[in-house]
């Protein structure tokens, strides 16, 4: 893992507002898309602050479609967000104070991207925020430097490569200083050291206590980075400590997800006769482990 980004700015610095770290979580989520049927009924997940929660499962699972509840943009039929505990009122400005305090970022950063230059983009949610022009100024030189991206500020958007544009997207939510970071899929399509960088400044977010919502289909990431984990499939399938759900092969199969373990760990034990042909892949190095001793 590399350096984390430089020191989050502490609560109440200065005139300027830092969101307080909360624990993020929904209970009894329900919700279906219009005239279709409900992706999922009665979901409950928490993130507490400084934690963080992957959701995992296939394609139309609905892991979007939770983190879209979790932060504001598409309302419960039924259950309720909470922050820290407090459920958040199904009003307008209950709804906007959620996503102000919990940032979603997207999967695609050409469906957040829409300012002409970097400094533009990542400028306009504090600016939204009505922040005094050196404040917003303070927070985007904070947030281009967390992502490692100062050098871009005066870039146009569309120039620049889709691993940038990501970083340009996750800047905009961090000058935001949210309490809780909501990230579809953020490291697909990055390269190995472009997520090992991402990972660096996301911990640094961690460390200083922000909850981290993280939906991805890499469950090796999700096994050794993860504190919690939940799997979904059109409903939750699990919940709970991450390496326990992860290392229960059954129900990763049942929502087609492949064992966390790095490629060729398998194929090496049964080359070194330790692994008969047909038994399964171990799924966590403990069991590695126990093969290795039994020789
Ligand atoms: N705007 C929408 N209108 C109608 N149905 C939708 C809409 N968005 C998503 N769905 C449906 O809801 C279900 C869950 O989709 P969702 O995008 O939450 O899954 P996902 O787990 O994020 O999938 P992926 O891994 O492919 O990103 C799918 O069946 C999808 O087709």
């Amino acid at each position: 893992m590399t350096a984390g980004p430089p020191a989050v700015p502490t609560a109440g610095a200065g005139p300027d507002v830092h969101e307080a770290p909360a624990a993020l979580s929904g209970h009894g989520l329900a919700f279906g898309y219009s005239g279709t049927a409900p992706v999922f009924t009665g979901l409950t997940v928490e993130a507490a602050a400084g934690e963080v929660l992957a959701v995992l499962g296939p394609n139309g699972g609905g892991k979007t479609t939770l983190l879209r509840l979790l932060t504001g943009s598409l309302t419960p039929d039924a259950g309720t967000v909470r922050l820290d505990g407090v459920p958040v009122p199904r009003s307008r400005s209950g709804r906007d104070a959620l996503r102000r305090r919990a940032q979603l970022v997207f999967q695609d950063p050409d469906d957040q991207l829409f300012s002409a230059s970097v400094r533009q983009d990542v400028s306009f949610g504090p600016m939204n925020l009505g922040l005094p022009a050196e404040g917003v100024r303070d927070r985007v030189a904070w947030a281009l430097d967390a992502l490692d991206i100062a050098g871009l500020a005066d870039r146009p958007t569309h120039l620049l490569s889709y691993g940038q544009r990501k970083r340009v997207v996750l800047a905009g939510a961090l000058a935001m200083r949210p309490s809780v970071l909501v990230l579809d899929e953020p490291t697909a399509g990055l390269d190995p050291a472009g997520v090992e960088s991402l990972l660096g400044t996301l911990e640094g977010l961690r460390a200083a206590g922000t909850a981290l919502v993280v939906s991805t289909h890499d469950v090796d990431l999700a096994f050794r980075w993860a504190d919690r984990a939940a799997v979904l499939d059109r409903g939750l399938l699990a919940t709970g400590p991450a390496r326990a759900v992860l290392a229960d092969s059954g129900l990763l199969s049942a929502a087609r997800l492949r064992p966390p373990w790095a490629p060729g760990t398998a194929s090496a034990l049964r080359r070194a006769g330790l692994l008969p042909a047909t038994a399964p892949a171990p799924a966590t190095p403990e069991e590695v482990e126990l093969l290795v001793e039994n020789g």
